[in-house]
């Protein structure tokens, strides 16, 4: 079904929809549900289409506080465990409104040409580059992510591996299991008045920054940004300086073309003999090959790898081998090296936090067209309808950032009063929202058929 289209009167589509949160769980708290999500009194839910005709496709196993906050809507969710591959996807995108995904899912470009219906994207994790963004702008469909609900789990993964790469634990512990008891002491060392670089002082690195300091470490960092620093934190003007000064390196800088391969051999050289290094941020960052000869050479006493290049689909003995990969075997012989399956944010309280934040985004954007927080798209609210707005409809009108586009549309909103209007571009993009009243139900078919037919249009949706 076409979910753009208008198909019931204003009348009939005055039924609420509920927003009450799902139970949440004693333990969980510091929810980072967005004000005025739900326990609005007087708000009035608007309802663009009958809920049950949305279809959401939710991958990768997110949580299910998000699958229990859109069933509330009344949407039809299908949730799937793993990831599904780019001709996967063509297939089982037709038709979907939202789809939900973390890391692993790819919406390159064809698959967005061929999601005949969507409206909007959730990554529920932090990082959005396994999106075209630019792409989807284009075909208006606007991407949420959550831009801070795991900080703070990867922040003390780091933490807790700087301590187990400094007494060499991961060994210890496999050698272990393995039956071989190996006490030693021999280069094994306190982290107490170490240093460490932290390269890029996002939301991650200046959490860490924190920890670290509580420790006893002292903390130098590196970024593009000057930005402030947290506690006796320094920055530092190159990360030459930066690699040249750290015990401890760790790597929390988005994936872009400047952060591919940032860490080769060329930055294994400017190390200290010694030193550790620690990738929870992507796996283009650190040049595998080059970090396995500087862990052979003793350049390297040790590194923690929780992200990679290539990385499976889903859970399953197996999957991490030669063939994702060409260096894992070698990489798994180095020594020293404690890998993780891309869990850096995988912690109950980050998940449940991620699942109602993201969710109620897509909530908002399909319920309201509201796109603050959008990381793609022009970011427009207009202020919640309440029960005495009737016969008011919105308009949702996404188009190219051209001239003249606005009087066009303004000239086909004039014979209605326009109680509130919005709009913002972002680079191409342009998104309107308007709440007009005095609009009977014959006339919202012509209002979007008008619209629809402007030159400049990439989407319109009407709510009522
Ligand atoms: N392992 C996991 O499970 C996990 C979980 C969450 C986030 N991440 C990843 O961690 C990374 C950091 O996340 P964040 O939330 O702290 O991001 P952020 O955007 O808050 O911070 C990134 C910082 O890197 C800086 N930066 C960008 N390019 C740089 C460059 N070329 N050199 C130096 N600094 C540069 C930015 O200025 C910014 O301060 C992202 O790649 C994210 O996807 C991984
Ligand atoms: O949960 C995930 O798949 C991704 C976690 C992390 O890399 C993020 O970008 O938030």
């Amino acid at each position: 079904m076409d979910i753009s289209k208008p198909r019931q009167t204003v009348d009939e589509s005055m039924n609420q929809l509920s927003l009450s949160p799902p139970d949440k769980p004693s333990f969980l708290t510091g929810t980072v549900r967005a004000p005025g999500s739900y326990s609005q009194p007087p708000k009035r839910a608007l309802k663009p289409f009958a809920s049950e005709d949305i279809k959401i496709l939710l991958l990768e196993n997110v949580n299910q506080s998000a699958l229990g906050n859109l069933k509330e809507q009344g949407y039809q969710v299908e949730f799937l465990k793993s990831s599904l591959s780019e001709d996967e996807l063509v297939e089982k995108i037709k038709g979907v409104h939202a789809v939900g995904i973390r890391s692993k899912t790819r919406l390159t470009r064809r698959v967005l040409e061929a999601a005949d219906n969507l409206i909007v994207i959730g990554c529920f994790c932090i990082g959005t580059n396994q999106v075209d963004l630019e792409f989807a702008a284009e075909r208006g469909i606007a991407v949420f992510n959550s831009p801070y609900a795991n900080s703070r789990s990867v922040a003390e993964l780091v933490i807790g591996e700087i301590i187990c790469l400094s007494r060499q634990v991961g060994d210890r512990s496999m050698e272990i299991h393995y039956g071989e008891w190996n006490k030693v002491s021999n280069g094994c060392w306190e982290i107490r008045g170490k240093t460490l670089g932290i390269i890029g002082y996002g939301h991650i690195g200046s959490q860490l920054s924190v920890l670290a300091e509580a420790m006893g470490l002292h903390v130098v960092y590196y970024d593009v940004l000057p930005i402030m620093p947290l506690g006796s934190a320094k920055q530092l003007s190159s990360l030459h300086e930066l690699l040249h000064r750290a015990d401890f390196i760790s790597c929390h800088v988005p994936a872009s073309p400047e952060t591919k391969n940032m860490i080769s051999n060329a930055e294994f050289a400017a190390m200290k003999n010694g030193s550790y290094l620690i990738n929870a941020s992507r796996g283009t960052v650190v040049d595998i090959p080059s970090m396995i000869a500087a862990s052979k050479s003793g350049k390297l006493a040790g590194a923690a790898i929780d992200v990679y290049p290539a990385e499976p689909a889903g859970n399953g003995k197996g999957k991490f081998a030669d063939s994702l990969n060409s260096w894992t075997s070698e990489l798994c012989s180095c020594r020293n090296i404690i890998m993780t399956p891309h869990i850096g944010g995988s912690t109950e309280e980050a998940q449940y936090n991620i699942g109602l934040e993201v969710s109620d985004a897509l909530t908002r954007y399909i319920n309201e067209g509201n796109s603050v927080s959008a990381v793609n798209f022009p970011e427009v609210s207009l202020r919640s309808l309440t029960e005495a707005d009737t016969n008011v409809v919105r308009v949702l009108f996404a188009h190219k950032n051209v001239p003249g586009v606005l009087r066009q549309v303004n000239e086909i909103l004039v014979n209605h009063n326009i109680k509130a209007q919005f709009s913002d571009s972002r680079g191409e993009i342009a998104y309107l929202v308007a709440d007009i009243s005095d609009c009977s139900s014959s006339s919202l078919e012509t209002l979007h058929s008008r619209l629809e037919s402007l030159p400049g249009k990439i989407n319109t949706r009407l709510l009522y």
